[in-house]
């Protein structure tokens, strides 16, 4: 099972993906995230153009599907903001759960994730500056990241929408136990 979790830098997806990867392996589950800031980091920081995105992006999804094929569920926090890779997931992955959290500008104003938005920012490549967002069309679910919403809540939602897509399926249904 993948869990694939995106949103603008700022939108909350690590916050929300840390505390949902306790939360599955209190619940003896096996799992593992891969979150965009470290993955990146391990791989000597790739670019940020459109092209070195996309790439960096079937990493993600390449990964991901290794670790979801080893009975392992995969969280992946990404901003990866590209129907193609949505698609690919879909076509791809057995087991894919896309969830979008979504905040208004206001809060990623407020919130500033390493500096992106400020006026003064000079650097290029930012999402809705001087690059297009494709936000995701059919997520499986929404989640609203507003300030101060509880973490805890998003978390039981996205947990539940993980029990709900794991119980259609009895066979997969106790794949993930540690
Ligand atoms: N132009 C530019 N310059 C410097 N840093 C930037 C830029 N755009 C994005 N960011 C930061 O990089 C994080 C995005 O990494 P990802 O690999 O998840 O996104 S992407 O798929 O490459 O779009 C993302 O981290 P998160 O905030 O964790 O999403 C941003 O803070
Ligand atoms: N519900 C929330 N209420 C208030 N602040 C939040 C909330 N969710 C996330 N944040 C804060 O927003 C900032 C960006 O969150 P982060 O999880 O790093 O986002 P992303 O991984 O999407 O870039 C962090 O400082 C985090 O503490």
């Amino acid at each position: 099972m993948v869990i694939w979790i995106t949103g603008l830098p700022g939108a909350g997806k690590t916050t929300i993906a840390r505390q949902l990867l306790n939360t599955l392996q209190s619940q003896n589950l096996h799992a593992n995230l891969l979150d965009g800031d470290e993955l990146r980091s391990v791989l000597d920081n790739p670019g940020y153009d459109k092209e070195s995105r996309q790439k960096l992006a079937y990493v993600y999804s390449g990964l991901a599907n290794l670790i979801s094929s080893q009975n392992t569920i995969a969280i992946v926090a990404t901003v990866a903001m590209f129907d193609e890779i949505r698609e690919w997931n879909r076509a791809n992955i057995d087991n894919y759960l896309e969830v979008f959290v979504k905040v208004s500008d206001d809060d990623l104003l407020k919130r500033n994730k390493n500096n992106l938005y400020s006026k003064s920012n000079k650097k290029s490549n930012v999402y809705g500056k001087d690059i297009p967002i494709q936000l995701p069309k059919q997520p499986d679910l929404i989640i609203e990241n507003s300030n101060h919403s509880s973490i805890d809540k998003h978390v039981e939602t996205i947990v539940s929408s993980f029990r709900l897509a794991n119980s259609k399926g009895e066979d997969t249904k106790t794949l993930w136990q540690a």
